[in-house]
C-alpha cells in the first residue's frame, strides 16, 4: 500500500514539473495593451482563421472574449490576474506540432463563435459558457503530441496515473493546477457554489475531447437532435440535455479545422499528420512496434482517403445534427462537404 502511494507521489511529482506560471512581467505587459474589438479580430467567424496573428493578439484576443462575454465583470475577475492565468495556460503547451496553444486557441474563437452565432450563450448562462471557455483553452494543456495508447504502451507516468482517457485527465488536472495557482486564480472571486459548478463542467467538457467519449455518447445526442429539432428556449432547463450538448460542442469546436475554408483546412491536416508521423517514428525506435497506419510515415500517400474517412465517421455525423439544431451552423457543415471533395480529388491522383 505504501509503495503504491509513493509510486503515485512520484509520479505525480514527475508529471508536476512541468507546471510553470507566467512571470509577473510578462503579465504586467499583456495589462498595457490596447485590446481590439471582436470584430477587429474576426472573432464570431466561423471560418476563422489565426495564421495571420501574432502571439500577443492571440492573448489580446483571449482578453477581448472574456470582455465581450462578461466574465471579468459578473465573476469579479482581477484583470491582471486574468493577464497571468492567460500567459500561464499558453506557457504550459508545448513547442509540439499541433496540439500547441494554437490549437486551443483556434478551439476557444470556435466555441465563442457558436455560442454568439447560435446565441446558445442564453441556454447555458454565464457560468456554464465561462467552464466551456476556460475548457476549450486548457483541453489539451502539457500535450506531449502523442495520444492515450501511445501512454498506455509505453507505460508512461500519465498512464500509471490514468488508464482510461489518459491525456483528457492530465489536461484536467493541469488546469486545475494553474487555476489554483497564486497569481492565476481566476475563480477566486466566485462563491463556492459557483466554483464548485464551474469545476464540475471544466472537468466534463476537458473529458468530453476524448473520442472515445465523444462515440459513446453521439448516439443519444443524434437521437435527441432527431426529436427535439430546433433548440427551444425549455430545452435548457435539462441539466443532462445540457451536459450532452456541451459534451458534443467540445468536439464540434475540437475538430473544427475540417470545418474551415480549404487552404486553412490543408495546412492544419498536415500538422495533424506531422504529429501522427512523429508518434510512429517514436514508436518504431523506443517501442519496436510498427505504427498503425495514421502514424505510419510509409503510408503517407494514404492520408486524404483517410480524411475522407474521418470525415464520413466522425465529422458529418456531429456537423449534421449542429447544423440541424441551428441553421447559424449550416456553413460549417457546407464546408467539411467541400473539403470531403477536396480530400477525394487528391486521393483519386495518388
Ligand atoms: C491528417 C492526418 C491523418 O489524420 C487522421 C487519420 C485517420 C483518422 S480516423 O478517423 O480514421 N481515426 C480517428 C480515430 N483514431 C482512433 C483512429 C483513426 C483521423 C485523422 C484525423 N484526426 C484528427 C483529429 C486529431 C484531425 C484530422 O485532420 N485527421
Ligand atoms: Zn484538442
Amino acid at each position: 500500500k505504501a509503495i503504491t502511494a509513493m509510486a503515485k507521489q512520484s509520479v505525480t511529482l514527475d508529471v508536476l514539473s512541468y507546471h510553470a506560471s507566467a512571470s509577473l512581467d510578462d503579465a504586467q505587459r499583456l495589462r498595457t495593451l490596447r485590446i481590439p474589438s471582436s470584430a477587429h479580430f474576426s472573432l464570431h467567424e466561423l471560418a476563422f482563421d489565426d495564421i495571420e496573428m501574432t502571439d500577443d493578439d492571440t492573448l489580446r484576443a483571449c482578453l477581448r472574449m472574456f470582455l465581450d462575454l462578461d466574465f471579468v465583470e459578473r465573476f469579479h475577475i482581477d484583470y491582471s490576474v486574468l493577464c497571468r492565468w492567460l500567459l500561464s495556460v499558453k506557457k504550459n503547451y508545448r513547442n509540439v506540432t499541433y496540439h500547441n496553444w494554437r490549437h486551443a486557441f483556434n478551439v476557444a474563437q470556435m466555441m465563442f463563435a457558436i455560442l454568439t452565432e447560435t446565441q446558445w450563450w442564453k441556454i447555458f448562462g454565464e457560468l456554464e459558457c465561462l467552464a466551456l471557455i476556460i475548457g476549450c483553452l486548457c483541453h489539451d494543456l502539457d500535450h506531449r503530441g502523442t495520444n492515450n495508447s501511445f501512454q498506455i504502451k509505453a507505460s508512461s507516468p500519465l498512464a500509471q496515473l490514468y488508464s482510461t482517457s489518459t491525456m483528457e485527465h492530465h489536461h484536467f488536472d493541469q488546469c486545475l493546477m494553474i487555476l489554483n495557482s497564486p497569481g492565476n486564480q481566476i475563480l477566486l472571486n466566485l462563491s463556492s457554489d459557483d466554483y464548485e459548478k464551474v469545476v464540475k463542467v471544466l472537468e466534463d467538457a476537458i473529458l468530453s475531447t476524448d473520442l472515445a467519449v465523444y462515440f459513446s455518447k453521439r448516439k443519444a445526442f443524434i437521437e435527441l437532435v432527431s426529436t427535439e429539432r430546433q433548440v427551444t428556449p425549455n430545452w435548457g432547463e435539462c441539466e443532462d440535455r445540457r451536459g450532452l450538448l456541451r459534451a458534443m460542442l467540445m468536439t464540434a469546436c475540437d475538430l473544427a479545422a475540417i470545418t474551415k475554408p480549404w487552404p486553412v483546412e490543408r495546412r492544419v491536416a498536415a500538422l495533424v499528420a506531422g504529429e501522427f508521423f512523429r508518434q510512429g517514428d517514436l514508436e518504431r525506435q523506443n517501442l519496436n512496434l510498427t505504427p498503425i497506419d495514421i502514424m505510419n510515415r510509409d503510408k503517407e500517400d494514404e492520408l486524404p482517403a483517410m480524411q475522407v474517412k474521418f470525415i464520413d465517421t466522425i465529422c458529418l455525423p456531429i456537423y449534421e445534427a449542429f447544423a440541424v439544431l441551428s441553421p447559424a451552423l449550416q456553413p460549417m457543415l457546407d464546408r467539411v462537404k467541400s473539403n470531403r471533395g477536396h480530400w477525394i480529388d487528391l486521393a483519386n491522383n495518388d
